[in-house]
Formats: C-alpha cells, sequence, structure tokens
C-alpha cells in the first residue's frame, strides 16, 4: 500500500487559495442540469465526488462543457426530470451528495418506463438510505433494494411521484431531506415535509434553501421542523454560479495555522454559506487569534485550551478539532457526532483508534469522543491507517506538527474532495532542516 511520510513541521505560515466546495459544486451541478437555461458554474471543485455527479448526468443526458482545468462548467439545463431512453445502472463511487439526491430525482416521471440502478464502492453500500427511500415510497415511489435492506444498490422504476404529505427521519443524515427538497418544487402537488426525530447537520439544510433560492425556488419552513413546497415550479438558472471556497478542506490549514503559526485562507468569509465556516469560532473559543476580512479569513497561533462543544452541525470539520485537541490544555469533548458513524468509514472508531496509535487518551462513547491533550515529547510516529476516508488522511497530516513525523497509509483517497490537498498543505510547512 501506498504511504506518505510527512516530516516534523517547525512553523505554519502562508496564504492558500481554497479549492471549490464538494457540498456546492454538487448542488450547483444538479440545479443547474434541472434548471431552465444554461448556467456557467465557475471555481467547480474537481475531484472524485465532483466527477461522479458529471458522469451520472452526462449518463442522463445532461449536455455540458467543462473547461480544460475542469473548474468551469457550463451545464445546458433540461428544464425538469431527466428524459432517460434506456434503463442504466449509475456508479456513484462513495458520494453522498450524489446518491443520495440522484435517488430522489431520477424518481420522477419521466417519458418513458426505465429502470436506473444506483449503486457505488463498497462503503457506499453500508451508508444507510432507508429514511430516503422510506419518504420517497410515501410518495409513490417504487424502489427495490438489490442488495441489503435499506442500503444502496438501489434499483429505480421511473413512476413518478406525487406531492401531498410526507415524513422523513432526519436524524442519521440531513442529504435525505437535501434531496426531498430539490425534487419537491419539480412535483404536480405541493409537498409538506415534515421531519421526525432531531434533524442533524442542519447548516446543510441552509445550503440547499440557499441555492434553490439561487435558482428560483423558495421554501417556507417552521423551525426546519415542517417545509412547504409549491408544485409545478420550474428552476431558473441564475446564467452564472461562483462556488465558494470549500470550508471543510479550509479546516486543516486553519488548524495548522491555531496550533502552529499563521494561515490565510482565501475563497470564504463569514458570510459564507457553508455551515463549516462555523468551525473558525470554535478554534477562536479554544484560543485562536482570527481575523476574517471579505474574502479570506486568517488564524494565527494563540494559547489553545480544550474545549466540551456540541458539533453536531458541522460533522466534516468537526474531525480536525479531535487533532486541535493534542494541542490543547485541558481535554476536548466533542458530543453529538452519532453520524461520524455512517460516513466513509466509521468515524468515531476510526479516530480513537488512530490517535492512540500516536499516543493520545482517548474515550469513543455512542455519540461523543473525549480527548487529553498530549505533551509534545510524548507523540509517537505512527502509521496511520486511512480507512479510505480522506478526512482522515487530511486531519492526521496535522501530526506532524507535534515535531514528530507521521506516516499517512493510502494518501490518495484525499482524491474523493481533495486531490492536491498534501501539495497544498506543503506549501504552508516550514520542515526542521
Ligand atoms: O449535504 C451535504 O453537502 C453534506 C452533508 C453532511 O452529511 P450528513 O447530513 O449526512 O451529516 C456532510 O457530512 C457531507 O460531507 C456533505
Ligand atoms: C461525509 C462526507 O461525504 P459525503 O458527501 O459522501 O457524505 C465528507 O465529505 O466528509
Amino acid at each position: 500500500m501506498k504511504k506518505l511520510t510527512i516530516s516534523p513541521i517547525s512553523k505554519i505560515n502562508g496564504k492558500i487559495n481554497l479549492i471549490g466546495s464538494k457540498s456546492l459544486s454538487n448542488r450547483a451541478l444538479l440545479l443547474s442540469a434541472l434548471a431552465t437555461r444554461a448556467t456557467k458554474i465557475t471555481n467547480l471543485l474537481d475531484s472524485d465526488d465532483t466527477r461522479h455527479m458529471l458522469n451520472a448526468l452526462r449518463e442522463l443526458g445532461v449536455k455540458f462543457q467543462l473547461s480544460d482545468d475542469r473548474t468551469e462548467c457550463e451545464v445546458q439545463g433540461v428544464g425538469g426530470a431527466f428524459d432517460i431512453q434506456d434503463s442504466l445502472a449509475l456508479f456513484l463511487g462513495n458520494a453522498g451528495t450524489v446518491m443520495r439526491p440522484l435517488a430522489a430525482v431520477l424518481c420522477l416521471k419521466g417519458k418513458n418506463t426505465v429502470e436506473v440502478v444506483l449503486t457505488g464502492e463498497p462503503r457506499m453500500k453500508e451508508r444507510p438510505i432507508a429514511h430516503l427511500v422510506d419518504a420517497l415510497s410515501q410518495l409513490g415511489a417504487d424502489i427495490d433494494y438489490l442488495e441489503n435492506q435499506g442500503y444502496p444498490p438501489i434499483a429505480i422504476k421511473n413512476r413518478g411521484l406525487q406531492g401531498g404529505k410526507v415524513k422523513i427521519d432526519g436524524s442519521i443524515s440531513s442529504q435525505f431531506l437535501t434531496a426531498l427538497l430539490i425534487v419537491a418544487p419539480l412535483l404536480e402537488q405541493d409537498l409538506d415535509i415534515e421531519i421526525i426525530g432531531d434533524l442533524v447537520s442542519r447548516p446543510y439544510i441552509d445550503i440547499t434553501l440557499t441555492m434553490m433560492k439561487d435558482f428560483g425556488v423558495t421554501v417556507c419552513h417552521e423551525n426546519y421542523q415542517n417545509f412547504y413546497i409549491k408544485a409545478n415550479q420550474r428552476y431558473i438558472s441564475p446564467k452564472n454560479y461562483l462556488v465558494e471556497g470549500d470550508a471543510s478542506a479550509a479546516s486543516y490549514f486553519l488548524a495548522a495555522g491555531a496550533i502552529k503559526g499563521k494561515v490565510k485562507v482565501t475563497g470564504i468569509c463569514k458570510n459564507s454559506i457553508q455551515g463549516d465556516r462555523l468551525f473558525v469560532d470554535v478554534l477562536e473559543k479554544m484560543g485562536a487569534k482570527v481575523t476574517w476580512g471579505s474574502d479570506f479569513v486568517e488564524v494565527e497561533k494563540g494559547e489553545l485550551t480544550g474545549i466540551d462543544v456540541d458539533l453536531n452541525h458541522i460533522p466534516d470539520a468537526a474531525m480536525t478539532i479531535a487533532i486541535v485537541a493534542l494541542f490543547a490544555n485541558g481535554e476536548t469533548v466533542i458530543r453529538n457526532i452519532y453520524n461520524w458513524r455512517v460516513k466513509e468509514t466509521d468515524r468515531l472508531t476510526a479516530m480513537a483508534t488512530e490517535l492512540r496509535k500516536v499516543g493520545a487518551e482517548v474515550e469513543k462513547g455512542e455519540d461523543f469522543i473525549r480527548i487529553q491533550p498530549l505533551p509534545l515529547n510524548q507523540f509517537k510516529h505512527a502509521e496511520i491507517e486511512t480507512y479510505n476516508d480522506h478526512r482522515m488522511a487530511m486531519c492526521f497530516s496535522l501530526i506532524a506538527l507535534s515535531g514528530n513525523p507521521v506516516t499517512i497509509l493510502n494518501p490518495d483517497c484525499v482524491s474523493k474532495t481533495f486531490p492536491n490537498y498534501f501539495q497544498e498543505f506543503k506549501h504552508i510547512c516550514s520542515t526542521e532542516i
């Protein structure tokens, strides 16, 4: 297996221009494809997850033109449901932001009766989808599980969705509600969505609502509990859509600045539509010095203190806090992160296991992780198993800030959302020698 050893880092200093956000890129591609007219998307992320969306759209008959560097894309919207000629199977890797929204969109009534199979990598087949399938089934969708009940692969018969009232469980993933919201305005009857269970990862719903609005559709809701969407609408292209920098990707650089120097990251701002901008507030509470600008945030080292915090709203960036915790004074507890278990790997188990390899004292519960700080002279050089999880690879690169090397196994897994991560990280690092 390929390994990458990162030498001890003595200081962090520099500036990073962020690549486009994964969450925004995939929504922009899908909404543009569903919209009337063409949309030119700029600062599009080029990574495995966006390639899976683009490949799927191509197979579904959507026309688009990518720039040579694949960060600009002109998408010709089809103005409603996809017109699928023949039955097909789409391979969607391990991209939740492709699998879940497409599962809903492909239930829309088309001209032909065809079957679409959605499948992916082995881990995708372990990531639940039942809450979404249950909701779509209440609206008349006909979906079969092809292997294990409740998990992809699924087969969708293109039979049409009705509106009316629907209940959806929001306690495992917000992506299920996102999927339902995206499809709702294209139905022939109004849709009332009622959330059952506590809605997790709520800021991702704000991203969905904001982007739907950018594409001409308004959703009313009562305290994120009930959502109301008018039928027979169309997504209208905003003509141009600029994707913000990826706030989750920013977390690794900003954490590095907070631990050992100073970093400026451009492409996000305090008013970003991404919930992961709030990661910066957590760093600030822990003691980092933060400066926001119109298109950047700068984070500088401070005296870091451990924190006891509910990070349900920023599950992805929360992983980075687990690493920062090692460099803080006093213990850190990250709470309400049960759904770490159903992402690229069981992240609660993976994080606890790999932190222990480095020498840390860690307690993991059903939905929390408690991490004790680790004195710099007690860090061990470990080989970090990444479990094919891009965020494990990116988070654990920060261990080299301890003054010890760290070895990352299968570092190429960062291609899911940030293919050039290690090259970019190197830009802001000074090594001992
Ligand atoms: O809607 C989105 O773009 C996402 C929602 C989150 O998932 P959950 O809602 O499953 O927590 C997040 O972890 C994922 O990386 C992207
Ligand atoms: C959970 C993640 O991805 P996905 O969009 O596949 O859910 C992630 O990027 O951390």
